[in-house]
């Protein structure tokens, strides 16, 4: 039977997890943020850097952060890095349980103060469904009376054991922009990793694997025109926050995402929702 348990971390940050017949999760009430996913008799799905100490208003360097409402550095100076959604306090919505799968839905609650990043009247929601695979949606609503343009992006990072081996599948015929340059025609279906990468692709089919030494990792992506891979390698390892010098040998991003051209443009009343899924392939 599917248990429900909301808890509070040592450091004040307030947690739900899920323990079902399916899986064991956790959410992150800061950020919406899941930090953890075990499909049952499975290993993790989801990478935390063992650096992350979950100080409250830092986002967590792991799980699946949640980038909204732009993707990236913002134009404007000082303004945060990937928006505000990650490091602020959602609400919990729902609970339901349907044959052992778990769905948690969540909002954001805007702030007036918000209104100087997010001048708009719209509703923003994280909805997760905690199966046998792990599926998860951010959904925009736009419930004001002009167009609102935004970029997001459901920016999971996945334990690959050891990125010497890691080949990322399912790319060939996609295009991507890496540092600021390109597009690149991307012309082998498979993506090594030797070096810094961090590319924003578009035109890619709407699944990708990840081949690691402990079995294949299934991402899908759905209503999302780019996807983000991103390894920092040796240098920005050392640079990054909350992340260990070496800790890009374990990891991947591998990002459901709508950015640069891809950005989203809502008319009055329109809905967008933005998924991915994924799962060990058995
Ligand atoms: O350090 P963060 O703000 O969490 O960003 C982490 C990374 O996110 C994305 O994958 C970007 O493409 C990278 O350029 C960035 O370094």
């Amino acid at each position: 039977m599917a248990v429900i348990t909301t808890s509070v971390h040592p450091n004040g940050l307030e947690y739900i997890e899920v323990t079902s017949e399916l899986c064991y999760a956790r959410i992150l009430l800061q950020g919406a943020q899941i930090d953890s996913f075990i499909p049952k008799g499975q290993a993790p799905l989801l990478w935390v850097s063992s650096a992350d100490d979950y100080q409250p208003g830092n986002g967590i360097r792991g799980g699946i952060p949640v980038c909204w409402p732009w993707f990236g550095q913002h134009p404007n100076p000082g303004w945060p890095q990937h928006g505000f959604a990650r490091n602020r306090q959602w609400r919990h919505l729902s609970s339901e349980i349907q044959d052992e799968v778990v769905t948690l839905k969540f909002v954001l609650p805007l702030l007036e103060a918000d209104r100087r990043f997010w001048p708009h009247n719209t509703r923003v929601e994280l909805h997760c469904r905690f199966g046998q695979q792990l599926r998860v949606s951010l959904i925009n609503i736009n419930l004001d009376n002009h167009p609102v343009t935004l970029t997001q992006a459901l920016h999971s990072y996945f334990p690959i054991g050891d990125i010497h081996q890691l080949v990322a599948r399912g790319f060939k015929g996609a295009h991507y922009i890496e540092f600021g340059n390109g597009p690149y025609a991307q012309t082998t279906d498979d993506v090594h990793f030797v070096q810094e990468t961090d590319r924003v692709y578009n035109g890619l089919g709407d699944e990708q694997q990840l081949q690691t030494p402990h079995g294949v990792i299934v991402v899908k992506r759905a209503h999302s025109q780019s996807a983000v891979l991103w390894n920092p390698w040796i240098e920005k390892s050392q640079r990054l926050s909350r992340f260990n010098d070496d800790d890009y040998l374990q990891m991947v991003c591998l990002e459901a995402a709508n950015v640069r051209e891809d950005a989203v443009t809502l008319a009055p009343g329109e809905r967008h929702e933005l998924t991915t899924e994924i799962s060990w392939q058995i």
